[in-house]
């Protein structure tokens, strides 16, 4: 019996969303992985393992991580600052290219007295959002900071960065412009995605959800199907240690789309 409700109608992803700025994107490929949209197509999408994404939300306190999450979970903006205390959550379901897909979305406290208690559930993240004020340069230069404590508990190599300026209501063109320059530099250094945003507003924030999801969706399918690659007709498949050799038969219908 299927418990849960069906997927919100505005939160069903058949395309790949674009990014922000090309100088400072995780990739600027228009459409998803040609392996990712067969897969798909055709439900060889394996083990349940990548249908749960793990995001955590990182920076500075008070620069708006949970206004950003509410936001875009709730629709709801708070203009009075409440600190988060150790950690919060929000689940996030999707439907990416036909497949149910959720992103388990951690709110961590940005003050220095909780941080111990959030860096405990930074472990096992396959996006980082780092998240700085557009209004406040020293939050920007912390953001490498953030980034190297969150890394320590993560595979740096498989881990998905998202650098997002918060709260560009409040910046004049001029301000934004200055700003822009830096952060964009910064992330190219992190190898992060740019994003700017208002909480305030709505401006960019469903946009860049849809980034987040979309990329952490492919990277698992692709991770995904690399990691059943080993059992692909024709592969090697070694027994024991004793050097003998069994090749795959094929037992089922080659897809029929796949490159
Ligand atoms: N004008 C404006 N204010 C914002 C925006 N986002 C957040 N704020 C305000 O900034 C303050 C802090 O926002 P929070 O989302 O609580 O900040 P946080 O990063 O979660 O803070 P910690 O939990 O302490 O780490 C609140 O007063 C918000 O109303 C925005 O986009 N525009």
């Amino acid at each position: 019996m299927n418990i849960l409700a069906p997927v919100r109608r505005d939160r069903i992803l058949a395309e790949l969303p674009q990014c922000l700025r090309k100088e400072a994107a995780l990739h600027g490929h228009k459409d998803f992985h040609p392996r990712v949209t067969c897969a798909c197509q055709e439900h060889r999408i394996g083990t349940v393992g990548f249908k749960i994404s793990k995001v955590i939300v990182v920076g500075d306190l008070s620069v708006g991580k949970t206004c950003l999450i509410n936001r875009f979970c709730k629709d709801t903006f708070d203009k009075n600052y409440k600190a988060t205390i150790g950690v919060d959550f929000e689940m996030e379901r999707f439907e990416v290219l036909g497949i149910p897909f959720s992103l388990q979305l951690w709110d961590t406290a940005g003050q220095e007295r909780f941080k111990c208690i959030a860096s405990t559930y930074y472990r096992g993240a396959q996006a980082i959002i780092i998240v700085f004020n557009l209004n406040d340069v020293a939050s920007l230069e912390h953001t490498k900071q953030w980034l190297a404590d969150a890394l320590k508990e993560n595979d740096p190599s498989s881990v998905l960065l998202f650098l997002v300026g918060s709260k560009k209501d409040l910046s004049t063109p001029a301000q934004y412009v200055l700003m822009e320059k830096d952060a964009l530099q910064v992330a190219q250094e992190m190898k992060a995605e740019y994003w700017a945003v208002s909480s305030l507003t709505g401006e960019n924030v469903r946009e860049f959800f849809f980034r987040v999801a979309a990329l952490t969706f492919e990277a698992n399918v692709l991770a995904e199907l690399e990691k059943s690659g080993a059992r692909r007709i024709g592969d090697v498949v070694r027994i024991n240690s004793d050097d003998s050799n069994l090749y795959l038969t094929a037992t089922k219908k080659k897809p029929t789309c796949c490159p």
